[in-house]
């Protein structure tokens, strides 16, 4: 479960302060599947940086799979996110010196646990890229290393899966195969997962939908159609 309470993010940039996120409350239970969406610059990037204990926010509280994230320090969030949490984001997601299969292993590695060599291989083969294995991340496309994090998503099983975007950079019969692979995240094995996306199409294999406008929580749609996804951002977007 990840409980966001309350969560306001103000960035001090220029002259006058941004408000980022603006008061966002919202469970996401343990084991269900959310889609954050909303127009270019409602904080989705934000909300989803925050709750995974990358970034602080102004005030507000997260509380990540039991932990208050606002009361560990750096060490401790740096070993909440490498044991817990999972990350499929376009930027600082791999190791530039390790390769596919390396990168896989990384988390398992790192929290001293066993690599079983079948299994992980059996990941990467899972995303399509069992050929790619030693390559790095440079000699990958940008879809092929959002994959390579799907596999350690597969193979570290962290509680909660931050993805952003995780379909942008793909064609549409890999997009569904990835999507179908974090349902089944969720489906077989009770891992949380929490998509950012634009993609109506996308988001509706979630559980539930939040939109979010100017920083803050505006819907909730449980279980929605693309059409009626589509609908509500274009609803949304006429009036931003
Ligand atoms: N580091 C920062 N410093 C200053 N302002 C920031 C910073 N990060 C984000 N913002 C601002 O906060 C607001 C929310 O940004 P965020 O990236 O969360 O939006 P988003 O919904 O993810 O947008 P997009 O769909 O375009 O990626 C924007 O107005 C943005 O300009």
């Amino acid at each position: 479960m990840v409980s966001l309470h309350d969560l306001r993010m103000e960035f001090r940039a220029g002259p006058d302060p941004v408000t980022a996120l603006d008061g966002v409350t919202a469970d996401l239970p343990a084991g269900s599947f959310t889609a954050v969406m909303g127009p270019s610059g409602s904080g989705k990037s934000t909300l989803l940086h925050c709750a995974a204990g990358l970034e602080q926010p102004t005030s507000g509280e997260v509380v990540l799979d039991g932990v208050r994230l606002g009361e560990l320090d750096e060490t401790g969030l740096t070993v909440l996110r490498r044991e817990r949490v999972g990350f499929v984001f376009q930027a600082f997601n791999l190791i530039s010196s390790l390769n596919a299969a390396q990168n896989v292993a990384l988390p398992a590695r790192l929290a001293g646990r066993r690599v079983n060599e079948v299994e992980l291989a059996a990941a990467l083969t899972r995303v399509g890229l069992s050929d790619r294995a030693r390559h790095r991340p440079v000699e990958l496309s940008g879809g092929q290393q959002q994959r390579v994090a799907i596999a350690r998503a597969l193979f570290t099983r962290p509680a909660v899966l931050f993805a952003d975007e995780p379909t942008g950079a793909l064609d549409g019969p890999t997009s569904r195969h990835i999507l179908a692979l974090l349902r089944e995240l969720v489906d077989e094995h009770g891992q949380t997962v929490v998509m950012v996306t634009h993609d109506p199409v996308a988001a509706a294999i979630a559980d539930q939908v939040m939109l979010l406008a100017d920083g803050r929580l505006i819907d909730r749609l449980e279980a929605a159609s693309a059409a009626t996804i589509a609908a509500r951002m274009a609803s949304v977007e006429a009036t931003c």
